[in-house]
């Protein structure tokens, strides 16, 4: 059964309204730039009702050491996801650091994309493929562009993975259907407005999954 990751939540309602409909992981961006973003401080108080029921995850992007160490010692993830430009041996690092699990997006536009997986494979816990932003896009994820799920069709992968990029509650079930992801993870489709998750499209989108 695909399991799911609901990412960017900044509200008590709306982590446990993931949470209740049995989100395997909830994600706390860290990136200022993001309108999802949440200091560590915030994000510690908010999280710890997650703790246990699901893996909490803090999502970097090229974060230095500073704000990682930081990271770990508030918020205590249980796993960082890299985001950025990091190398496989900054994810070494990383993981040293933090004493954290590693979840590695890595950015999809082509098949070709899909070969810097063998890179992470003895570093990262869990690799992402999500899709690659459009030209000039503010953020390196979160913006709710999906890439061709062809790509992955009949492929497998030496760690777990998930599928994210453009994913909603009305398209998830053909996502899975035609990848066969064993875990899905999705922002923008769950909200609103950006960086304001909605409950309602939180339930849509994990009963589609737990549907799969
Ligand atoms: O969500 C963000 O704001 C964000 C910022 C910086 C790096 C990653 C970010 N989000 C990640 O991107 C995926 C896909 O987003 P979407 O579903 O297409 O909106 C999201 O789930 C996060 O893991």
């Amino acid at each position: 059964m695909t399991q799911a990751k609901i990412c960017g939540l900044t509200t008590p309602e709306t982590l446990d309204a993931a949470l209740a409909h049995g989100a395997a992981f909830v994600g706390a961006v860290v990136f200022p730039r993001s309108p999802r973003h949440i200091q560590p401080l915030h994000g510690a108080t908010l999280f710890e009702r997650a703790r246990g029921r699901a893996g909490i995850v803090a999502v970097t992007v090229d974060a230095d050491d500073a704000l990682l160490t930081e990271i770990a010692l508030i918020l205590k993830p249980d796993f960082i996801q890299l985001h950025g430009n990091e190398t496989p041996e900054r994810g070494q690092k990383v993981r040293a650091l933090t004493g954290a699990g590693i979840i590695r997006a890595l950015p999809v536009s082509t098949a070709a994309d899909l070969e810097a997986a063998a890179d992470w494979q003895d570093v990262a816990d869990h690799l992402m493929f999500d899709a690659r932003p459009p030209q000039g896009s503010a953020l390196p994820g979160g913006v709710g562009h999906a890439f061709d799920w062809t790509l992955l069709a009949g492929r497998s992968w030496p760690r777990p993975w998930f599928l994210a990029g453009g994913l909603n509650p009305d398209n998830v079930a053909q996502a899975i259907s035609l990848t066969g992801a064993p875990l899905v993870d999705v922002s923008s489709g769950v909200e609103s407005a950006p960086g304001v998750k909605d409950d309602g499209r939180i339930a849509a989108f994990m009963a589609a999954v737990n549907r799969s």
